[in-house]
């Protein structure tokens, strides 16, 4: 396929993960324009070829345009990949679904549920575009900053439709980033959402400088409450032993990029999360996101005891100590009590 064949890509949202994405998009020679919603940054984008917020200093792309009009963004879209925050992804679904060319599909690299419903996204996005529009998640271990500059990465495509999987994952496939393809949207999405509350704990435990025995333990302790959650809701073991899942949470858990995590460290060093949430800047979406897993784990009746205590860390319910405690003196019992895989 020469340049000139390949799709226009829309990418909504011009933060620091869908400036990332799109830069890495328009590097493989797709047209691209990336939509956001502030003026300065779009011209910034536009004009300068810096996302002086999100990516200081970072060169993107000649060829990436960005306007905050979504008309322009979206006419003549082969593919649309919505890079927005869970809290704006309905939104932000509802406004592109009538400007939506009839063959673009439609692709997500949100993580994170519908706050409010604990809806999975792929559900939101079924309801809102209807049927028949092609759906796919990006998600993995990938922090927007190594993507934009380059760094080799591994992430995944999940979709229903294996069609347009392969068109997702050929447009973000190239010389540093390998996209690899599944047909479990509801195992990639619980893994990408959940490695993020995940990530709070593990960071508390080392602002309360724990230890790395600590460290490790929560990370497979952790695992193993997203592998109980994700069979669950009908997602497969398999894609969380994967780079939705055990990859993500490896990333996140243990890389001081991570906003979850340094929300995580913060809280354990004593902040209050009103000032380590202004420190950070940036979306954290584990503070949603740690309600909608407990209110899906109380829907199925599973217990998910380093969730909940960080759901109560960052509700101010308990202290990061108090957690601790809880977590230390639960009852001693067998490590798989009934196999996971079946
Ligand atoms: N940054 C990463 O490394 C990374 C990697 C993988 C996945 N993600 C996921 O990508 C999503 C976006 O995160 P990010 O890192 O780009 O966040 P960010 O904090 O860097 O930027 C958020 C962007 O969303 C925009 N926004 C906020 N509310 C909006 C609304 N109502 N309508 C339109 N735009 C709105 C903001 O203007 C900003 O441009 C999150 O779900 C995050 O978990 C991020
Ligand atoms: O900065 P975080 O914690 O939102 O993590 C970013 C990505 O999701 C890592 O894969």
């Amino acid at each position: 396929m020469t340049a000139s064949d390949k799709p226009k890509v829309a990418v909504l949202g011009a933060g620091s993960w869908g400036t990332a994405l799109a830069a890495l998009i328009a590097r493989h020679g797709h047209p691209t324009v990336l939509w956001g919603r502030d003026p300065a940054m779009v011209a910034a984008i536009d004009g300068g070829h810096e996302n002086t917020r999100y990516l200081p200093g970072i060169a993107l792309p000649g060829g990436l345009r960005a306007t905050t009009s979504l008309p322009e963004a979206l006419a003549d879209a082969g593919l649309v990949l919505v890079v927005v925050p869970s809290h704006a992804f309905a939104e932000t679904l509802r406004a592109l679904a009538p400007l939506r060319p009839a063959h673009a599909g439609v692709a997500w690299a949100t993580k994170g549920f519908e706050p409010g419903s604990g809806r999975f996204l792929h559900e939101v996005a079924a309801e809102v575009l209807g049927e028949g529009v092609p759906l796919a998640v990006v998600t993995g271990p990938s922090f927007a900053k190594e993507v934009a500059e380059g760094l080799p990465t591994a992430l995944t495509v999940h979709s229903d439709d294996a069609e347009f999987c392969r068109q997702v994952a050929d447009a973000l496939h190239g010389p540093a980033f390998r996209a690899y393809t599944g047909n479990d949207m509801r195992g990639a999405e619980l893994g990408g959402a959940m490695k993020n509350v995940l990530a709070v704990a593990t960071g508390v435990a080392d602002g309360m400088a724990l230890g790395l025995n600590a460290r490790a333990g929560l990370i497979t302790r952790g695992l193993n409450e997203m592998l109980r959650l994700n069979i669950a809701l009908g997602g497969r073991p398999e894609t969380l032993m994967g780079l939705a899942g055990l990859g993500d949470l490896v990333l996140t858990c243990t890389g001081d990029l991570s906003r979850n995590r340094r929300l995580g460290l913060a809280l354990g060093r004593g902040s209050s999360i009103k000032d380590a949430v202004r420190e950070i800047g940036q979306v954290v979406e584990s503070i949603q996101t740690a309600d909608e897993v407990m209110r899906l784990a109380g829907i199925h009746g599973i217990e998910l005891p380093i969730a909940e205590n960080v759901r109560d860390v960052l509700h101010g319910d308990i202290t990061p100590a108090e957690g601790l405690a809880r977590l230390m003196a639960r009852e001693r019992k067998a490590e798989y009590p009934q196999s996971l895989f079946g």
